[in-house]
C-alpha cells in the first residue's frame, strides 16, 4: 500500500519505518527540516534500539519530506504528531493535530483513509471526521500502545490492535487489516469499535498503568514509615495472577512524554464532560508520583548530613527510563535540577540522554560515564535503571568517591552487596 505518516517523532518515525518493513511504500512528513534530513540519511534522530538499522533496511520503500504535497501518491495517511500538555492547563494541546489535518486536506482524494494514531481527548476523532469528509476521504482512529525502548517490536508484533471506525465503515477495517497483515499473528486480538471507545481505550490503558505504579509507590511510602520492604511486597502480591508483577516497580515513579500528560489530559477532558468525579483518583495518582521525586531529594539531603549546599552529587541517569534518550518529564532530570537548586554541585551522566538533557538543562554538569561522574562525589544517586548501573561494582567506585553513599531511586541495586562493600545504601521504600 502507499502510506504517508504525518509527524516523525518517537511514534511516527518508528511507525513509518515499520510500515516500510511490512512492505508498504511510505513517505514520512515532518515540519522539522533537520529531523527529515537525518531520517532521509537513514539515521534515527533519537535513540531507539533497532531504528537506525530498520531505516537502512527499508530505505528503498521509505522517504521523508517537509513538503505535505508528497502525500499525494498515498491513499492512507497516519497522523502521528504530538499532543503535549498545554502550557497553562492540564488539557492536551491539539494544535499540531489540527495543523496536520489543515495541511493534509488539500491533498486528500475521495476514498483516501486518514488514520489517527496520536493520543487525543475523546471526541476529537468525530470532529476531525467531519472535516476529512468534505474531501470525500474517511477517518479511522487506531491508537498506539508502543513503549519506547521496545518500539519496533511493539509495532511489528502488537499485543492488540484497536480500530475506531465510523458507523458501518467496514471498508476501513479491510484497509487496516491489509496494512497490518504482516504484523498480525494468529491470535492477535483486534478490536473494532467506534471512535469514542478507541480514543478512550488509549487513555484508559495509560491511566491504569500510571495507577499501578502509583499504587506501589503509595505502598513504598507506607513501607518507609514501617521499615517494610516494598520490593518484597511487590514480589509477593505480584505472584497473584490477578495482580501481576509487571509495572509494580516502586521507585522514582513515572515520567516521559505520555503517562503524565495523558492522565492530566484525561482528567481535563472528564471535567469538560461534567464527569470529573469519575477520575478524581487520577489527581492522587499524579500527586503520589510527584512526591517520590521530592522524597528522593530529601533522602539525598539526609544522606549527606542535612544540607546539599556545596555537596558533590553524582547523578546516574537522565532519561525517563532505560533504553531511551527521552527526557520529557523525566523524574531523573527533575531530581538532578532540584539537587542543583538546593546548592549541590551536580555531575550527571547517562548512556544515551546527555545531549537531550543538555539542550533542556544547560546548567547541569555532564560527565561521559559513571566513573567520571563519581569522582569526589559525596553521594551517588541512581535515578534511571540502565543495565550498566545495575551491575556497577561498589569496590571499583569506592576509591573514586569522597564518601561511600549511594541512594537507589529505582530499587535496582542489591543492598546487601553495597553494604558489604562498606557503602551507606538508601532506597525508596526499602530499609
Ligand atoms: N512516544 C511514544 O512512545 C508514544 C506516543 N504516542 C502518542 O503519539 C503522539 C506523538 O508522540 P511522540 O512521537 O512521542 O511526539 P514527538 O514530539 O516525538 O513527535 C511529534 C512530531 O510531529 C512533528 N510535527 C508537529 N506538527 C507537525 C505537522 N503539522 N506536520 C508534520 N509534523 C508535525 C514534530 O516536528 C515531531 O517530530 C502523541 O499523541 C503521543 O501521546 C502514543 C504511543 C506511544
Ligand atoms: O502512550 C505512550 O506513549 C506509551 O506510554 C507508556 O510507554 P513509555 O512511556 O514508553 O514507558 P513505560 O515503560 O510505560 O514507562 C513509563 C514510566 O513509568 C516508569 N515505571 C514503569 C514501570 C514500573 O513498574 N515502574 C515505573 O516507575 C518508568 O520508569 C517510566 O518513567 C506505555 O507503557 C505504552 O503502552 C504507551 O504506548
Amino acid at each position: 500500500m502507499r502510506i504517508s505518516v504525518i509527524g516523525c517523532g518517537y511514534l511516527g518515525a518508528v511507525h513509518a519505518a515499520s510500515m516500510a518493513k511490512l512492505g508498504h511504500d511510505v513517505v514520512g512528513i515532518d515540519v522539522d527540516p533537520a529531523r527529515v534530513e537525518t531520517l532521509a540519511r537513514g539515521i534515527a534522530p533519537f535513540f531507539e534500539p533497532g531504528l537506525s538499522e530498520l531505516l537502512v533496511e527499508a530505505r528503498d520503500r521509505l522517504r521523508f519530506s517537509v513538503d505535505m504535497g508528497a502525500v499525494r501518491d498515498a491513499d492512507l495517511h497516519f497522523i502521528a504528531v504530538g499532543t503535549p500538555q498545554q502550557p497553562d492547563s492540564n488539557a492536551a494541546d491539539l494544535r499540531y493535530v489540527e495543523a496536520a489535518i489543515d495541511g493534509l486536506l488539500p491533498h486528500l482524494s475521495a476514498g483516501d483513509l486518514v488514520v489517527g494514531k496520536s493520543t487525543v481527548p475523546v471526541g476529537t476523532a468525530a470532529r476531525l471526521a467531519e472535516r476529512v469528509a468534505t474531501t470525500g476521504a474517511r477517518l479511522a482512529w487506531n491508537p498506539e500502545f508502543l513503549r519506547e525502548g521496545f518500539a519496533i517490536n511493539d509495532t511489528l508484533s502488537p499485543d492488540r490492535l484497536v480500530y475506531g471506525i465510523a458507523p458501518g465503515d467496514v471498508a476501513a477495517v479491510t484497509v487496516l487489516d491489509e496494512v497490518y497483515a504482516g504484523a498480525i499473528k494468529a491470535g492477535t486480538p483486534r478490536i473494532v469499535t467506534d471512535y469514542a471507545t478507541a480514543e478512550l481505550v488509549k487513555v484508559a490503558a495509560n491511566a491504569f498503568l500510571a495507577t499501578k505504579i502509583s499504587f506501589i509507590n503509595a505502598m513504598a511510602e507506607i513501607a518507609e514509615a514501617t521499615g517494610a520492604d516494598v520490593t518484597q511486597l511487590a514480589d509477593a502480591i505480584g505472584h497473584d495472577p490477578r495482580i501481576g508483577r509487571r509495572f509494580l516497580n516502586a521507585g522514582l515513579g513515572f515520567g516521559g512524554g505520555c503517562l503524565p500528560k495523558d492522565i492530566r489530559g484525561f482528567m481535563a477532558r472528564a471535567e469538560e464532560l461534567g464527569v470529573d468525579q469519575a477520575l478524581s483518583f487520577l489527581s492522587e495518582v499524579d500527586a503520589i508520583n510527584l512526591r517520590r521525586r521530592s522524597r528522593m531529594v530529601d533522602l539525598t539531603r539526609e544522606s549527606v548530613g542535612g544540607s546539599l549546599e556545596g555537596k558533590n552529587i553524582a547523578v546516574f541517569g537522565l532519561a525517563f527510563k532505560p533504553d531511551s534518550d527521552d527526557v520529557r518529564d523525566s523524574p531523573a532530570l527533575d531530581v538532578a535540577m532540584h539537587l542543583l537548586d538546593e546548592g549541590a554541585h551536580v555531575v550527571a551522566t547517562d548512556p544515551k540522554a546527555i545531549e537531550t538533557a543538555r539542550s533542556k538543562c544547560p546548567g547541569l554538569d555532564y560527565a561521559p560515564d559513571a566513573a567520571t561522574a563519581a569522582r569526589d562525589a559525596d553521594a551517588i544517586v541512581v535515578v534511571t535503571e540502565w543495565a550498566q548501573y545495575k551491575t556497577l561494582d561498589p569496590h571499583g567506585l569506592a576509591p573514586l568517591v569522597a564518601a561511600r553513599v549511594i541512594i537507589d531511586g529505582r530499587n535496582c541495586l542489591d543492598p546487601a552487596v553495597w553494604r558489604a562493600a562498606g557503602w551507606h545504601y538508601r532506597a525508596l521504600g526499602r530499609p
